[in-house]
C-alpha cells in the first residue's frame, strides 16, 4: 500500500464525532485479487486522532454515560439489525479488500459481526454482578457488591484478516459496558470499518461514542491512538511484535491492555482416528483463508502407521482447492492479503527447503493467467521432512502452509505441540474420548478442539497464553476487560458484644 497526496478521489473518511471528515492526506487500497484500485483512503493525521478522542470523552461525560445496561443492549441488537439490513455492503466491502470467497465472508465474517453484537446484548442484559454476603469473625455483617463500570475511552486496533468479525468483537463488548471506542482497522482493510461507522449512525449510537480513524501503524493513527495521553484502555489484535509496541506505548499509562496476538498452531492427529474427518477438518485448519486466520494449523503431528495415508490425503485436499475470484461460488481460496505479505510468506518457502524440507504440494505462485497476475496468489503448500526445532517450523507464517511431523506416542506429541513460544490454539484428532480429553487439557493454548477447529461459542474465553496473548475475551471476560468496578461494602449489622452491648 502506498501513502499518496491525492485527495481528489477519496472514497473512505474517518468517522468523528458522528460525522464523516475531511483530511489532508490519503493512501490507496489496491486489490490482492489483481492489484486493482479499490479506495483512496483518508488517513487520520494527530490533530484526528485527537479529535476523535475530545469526541469520545464528550460522549462518556454526556447522557452516553448515565445509559443503563439495558438501554445499551438495545442499542447493540439494532447495530445488528442495521448489520443485516446492510449485509450486502459488508459483504461487498470485505471482499474487495481481502479477496476472500464470498461464500467465506457470506458464512464467516459478516454473519459473525451481527453475532457479536447480539451475544454481548444477551449478555450484558442478562449479566449479575459479583456481591458477596461478608460475616466478619467479630459478628459484624455487610453487603459487598462490585458495580461494572465503563473503562473509558479503548482504542480497538485490529488486523486485515477477519476484519469485521475481529472489529465487532471487540466493538460489541465495549459498547454494552458503556465505553466509547476510537477504532483503527488494518491499512490493508477499511472499506468494512466505513461502512460500520454509517450503521452506527444508522442504529441511532450517540455522537462520539464511535470513532473510526484510519492510517498505519508506526507514526500513524495507530501510534496516535496507543500513546495518546487521554486513552484508557487498548484491546489489539495482531503480530505478536506489534503486542510489544503496543504493550510499551501503554506503560507510561499504566493501561490496561488485552492482547490475542500470532499462534504457531499444532494439530495432533493420532491413529484411532477416523481419517475421512481428521483430513476434512484440518484441509479447513491449514487453508482456510487462505492460513491467514491465527487460529489457523501450522503443524501437524501424525502418528506414524497413519502418516503416509494422511500425508497423501491431505496433498490430494490441497490440490483439490479452486483459486479464483471471490465472486466464482467454485472458488474455495483467496489470494493473500497483499504481494508483500507474499513476500514474506515466499521468504519462508525458501527457509523451509533451505532446512531440508520436501516439498509435497505448492510452493509457489500459481499461473492463474495474465487477469490475476497482479494479485498476491499462493499455492497452498505442504511439508514433510523437516525437524520439529527447524526454524519454519517454530515462526509464524500466517499463509496457506503446514508442517507434516510423524510422531510415536502420546507423551512425545504432547511435548511436540507444547514446545512452542507461542500459545494459542490447538486441536486434537482422535476416536478415543478419554485420550481426546486428556490431550486437549494438557495443551498449553488458549483454546484445545478436539474433532473440530475454529468451533465457536462466544460465551467462552478466547486468547492465548505465551507470544499468542495477553488476557482473554469472550462471554464474561469480555464484560471484566471492558469495565472497571467499583465495590461497595455496605454494614447490614453491627458486632454484637458477647455481654450483650452494642459495639
Ligand atoms: N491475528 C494474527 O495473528 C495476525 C498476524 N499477522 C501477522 O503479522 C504480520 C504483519 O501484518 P500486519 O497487518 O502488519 O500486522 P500488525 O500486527 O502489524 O497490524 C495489525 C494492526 O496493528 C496496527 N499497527 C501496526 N503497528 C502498530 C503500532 N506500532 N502501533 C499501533 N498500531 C499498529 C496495524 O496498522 C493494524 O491495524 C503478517 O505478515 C502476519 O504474519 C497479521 C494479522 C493478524
Ligand atoms: O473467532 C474469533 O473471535 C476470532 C478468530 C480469529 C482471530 O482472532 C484472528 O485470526 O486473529
Amino acid at each position: 500500500m502506498t501513502a499518496t497526496t491525492t485527495l481528489s478521489a477519496i472514497t473512505l473518511r474517518n468517522f468523528v464525532g458522528g460525522r464523516f471528515v475531511e483530511a489532508d492526506r490519503a493512501f490507496e487500497k489496491r486489490s490482492p485479487v489483481d492489484g486493482a484500485l479499490v479506495a483512496m483512503v483518508a488517513e487520520a493525521d494527530r490533530n484526528t486522532v485527537d479529535s476523535a478522542m475530545r469526541s469520545a470523552r464528550t460522549a462518556l461525560e454526556g447522557p452516553w454515560g448515565r445509559t443503563g445496561a439495558g438501554e445499551r443492549a438495545a442499542l447493540l441488537r439494532r447495530i445488528a439489525d442495521r448489520i443485516d439490513a446492510r449485509f450486502d455492503d459488508l459483504l461487498a466491502a470485505e471482499v474487495s479488500d481481502t479477496g476472500k470467497p464470498l461464500h467465506l465472508a457470506r458464512g464467516l465474517d459478516i454473519a459473525r459481526a451481527a453475532a457479536n453484537f447480539r451475544a454481548f446484548a444477551d449478555m450484558m442484559a442478562s449479566a449479575g454482578i459479583d456481591s458477596y454476603l461478608t460475616e466478619m469473625p467479630d459478628g459484624r455483617r455487610a453487603l459487598n457488591y462490585a458495580l461494572r463500570k465503563p473503562v473509558g475511552i479503548v482504542g480497538v486496533i485490529v488486523p486485515w484478516n477477519l476484519p469485521l468479525l475481529l472489529l465487532t468483537w471487540k466493538v460489541a463488548p465495549a459498547l454494552a459496558c458503556g465505553n466509547a471506542v476510537v477504532v483503527k482497522p488494518s491499512e490493508e482493510t477499511p472499506s468494512s470499518a466505513t461502512v460500520l461507522a454509517e450503521i452506527m449512525a444508522e442504529a441511532g449510537v450517540p455522537e462520539g461514542v464511535f470513532n473510526l480513524v484510519h492510517g498505519f501503524g508506526p507514526d500513524s493513527a495507530g501510534e496516535f491512538i496507543t500513546t495518546h495521553p487521554d486513552l484508557d484502555g487498548i484491546t489489539f489484535t495482531g503480530e505478536s511484535s506489534t503486542g510489544s509496541t503496543i504493550m510499551r506505548a501503554a506503560a507510561p499509562y499504566v493501561r490496561p491492555v488485552s492482547f490475542e496476538l500470532g499462534g504457531k498452531n499444532a494439530a495432533l492427529v493420532f491413529d484411532d482416528v477416523d481419517i475421512d474427518r481428521a483430513v476434512d477438518g484440518l484441509t479447513r485448519s491449514i487453508f482456510t483463508n487462505t492460513g491467514q486466520v491465527c487460529l489457523c494449523t501450522e503443524r501437524v503431528y501424525i502418528q506414524r502407521p497413519i502418516f503416509d495415508e494422511v500425508v497423501a490425503r491431505l496433498v490430494d485436499s490441497a490440490e483439490a482447492l479452486r483459486l479464483g475470484r471471490p465472486e466464482d461460488e467454485a472458488t474455495t481460496t483467496g489470494p493473500l492479503i497483499s504481494t508483500a505479505h507474499r513476500q514474506k510468506v515466499l521468504s519462508y518457502l525458501e527457509l523451509a527447503r533451505d532446512e531440508g524440507a520436501r516439498v509435497v504440494t505448492g510452493g509457489g505462485i500459481p499461473d492463474l493467467g495474465s487477469d490475476l497476475s497482479g494479485g498476491a496468489w499462493i499455492e497452498p503448500t505442504l511439508w514433510t521432512g523437516l525437524a520439529h526445532n527447524a526454524r519454519v517450523m517454530r515462526e509464524e507464517v500466517f499463509g496457506p502452509v503446514a508442517g507434516l511431523i510423524p510422531f510415536d506416542t502420546e507423551e512425545e506429541a504432547i511435548g511436540l505441540a507444547n514446545d512452542t513460544k507461542y500459545g494459542l490454539a490447538a486441536s486434537v484428532w482422535t476416536n478415543d474420548l478419554e485420550r481426546g480429553h486428556r490431550v486437549a487439557g494438557s495443551m498449553r493454548v488458549g483454546i484445545s478442539w478436539v474433532n473440530n477447529w475454529f468451533m465457536r461459542d462466544l460465551r467462552s474465553p478466547f486468547g492465548g497464553a505465551g507470544l499468542s496473548g495477553i488476557g482473554r475475551e469472550g462471554g464474561m471476560h469480555s464484560l471484566a476487560f471492558y469495565t472497571e468496578p467499583t465495590n461497595v461494602c455496605v454494614t447490614l449489622s453491627d458486632a454484637t458484644p458477647s455481654d450483650g452491648r452494642q459495639a
